[in-house]
């Protein structure tokens, strides 16, 4: 299966019928990227794989059915947002309003009217699109323009069970600009604004992996996770981070530690377990960040 074209929303079409497949490809395929599956399992795998914007489903399938798949679609957290829009012969309201408390945002009978269906994609994909962008709105920092703590609670969850499942290390690190209250009070707070922009993206840029993952903690505190990675590589990593942001050469003539801005961090790679308390496992890197402030600041701790 081919990458979709950028920008461009996708439908997946799941009918074990190849003539319904074949019919409704060709009325959508010229607004959309159209994939198609043959079977509810099909279906599931291409869901979770390519994130597609809307699902059109066939109710009546052998094995599982249309009802079945969406029950499944909607427990699982990387397809429970897609909507989904019934497209059925089963064409009586008992089975609308069943497939509808099922969680499908459409219900359209067959057999169909090719401009209906195309109005209905239309609707439910620009639906889609104003969602999304607003859940971006909603998970981005406006100041700086990273990830904000809402996120950041919603990935390091994610992270957490993924890591306990696969076993895998996990590293968490805080950071935060050493003496900011003296840069703002001496240079303004628009001024600390920037800085805050540029430290920020700076570190951003410095993360190496898709998954490495950056957010503004709250005010002048940022918190970076580090999936599958272990303790070497996390500090190897993070003193990157550190040096980046001193690269800059920000003037901070009012700080006690340096000429220029810097950063404090306190860094944990832990092997999380199904049942351990994430906020235990979040403490040390806390307790290390606030050894390196007591410690002279402008360094990197990180908890044995
Ligand atoms: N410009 C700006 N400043 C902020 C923002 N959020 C927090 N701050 C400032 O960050 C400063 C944090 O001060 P402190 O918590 O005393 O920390 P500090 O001066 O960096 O001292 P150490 O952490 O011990 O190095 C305060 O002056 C806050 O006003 C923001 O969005 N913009």
């Amino acid at each position: 299966m081919s990458e979709p074209a950028p920008g461009r929303q996708r439908v997946l079409i799941i009918d074990d019928q190849k003539t319904n497949l074949k019919v409704l490809g060709d009325i959508l395929r010229q607004d959309v990227d159209v994939m198609l599956a043959q079977s509810a399992e099909q279906g599931l795998r291409k869901a979770i794989e390519y994130q597609p914007d809307l699902i059109l489903l066939d109710v009546l399938m052998p094995e599982t059915s249309g009802f079945e798949l969406i029950k499944t679609l909607k427990h699982q957290s990387l397809t429970s947002g897609i909507p989904v829009i019934f497209i059925t012969a089963l064409n009586d309201s008992s089975h609308e309003e069943q497939g509808l408390h099922l969680g499908a945002c459409d219900y359209i009978y067959k057999p169909f009217h090719t401009a209906i269906v195309q109005a209905r994609v239309r609707l439910h994909l620009q639906l889609a699109r104003q969602r999304r962008m607003l859940e971006q709105l909603a998970h981005i920092d406006p100041l700086t323009g990273i990830a904000n703590r809402r996120k950041y609670a919603q990935v390091l969850d994610l992270y957490w069970r993924s890591a306990a499942r696969q076993q895998s290390s996990l590293s968490i690190v805080m950071l935060d600009i050493d003496h900011f209250k003296e840069y703002n009070d001496h240079y303004g707070h628009a001024a600390g604004d920037k800085v805050l922009h540029l430290v920020a993206n700076t570190l951003k840029n410095s993360l190496k992996r898709p998954n490495d993952f950056i957010a503004r903690y709250g005010g002048e505190e940022f918190v970076i996770l580090l999936p599958e990675s272990n303790e070497d590589g996390s500090r190897q990593l993070i003193e990157f981070c550190l040096q980046q942001v001193k690269d800059l050469h920000i003037p901070h003539d009012y700080s006690p530690v340096s000429d220029i801005i810097t950063l404090s961090a306190g860094g944990v790679s832990c092997m999380p377990a199904q049942h351990q308390q994430l906020e235990a496992a979040i403490k040390p890197a806390d307790d290390m960040l606030y050894q390196a402030k007591q410690q002279g600041k402008n360094q990197l701790r990180w908890a044995n």
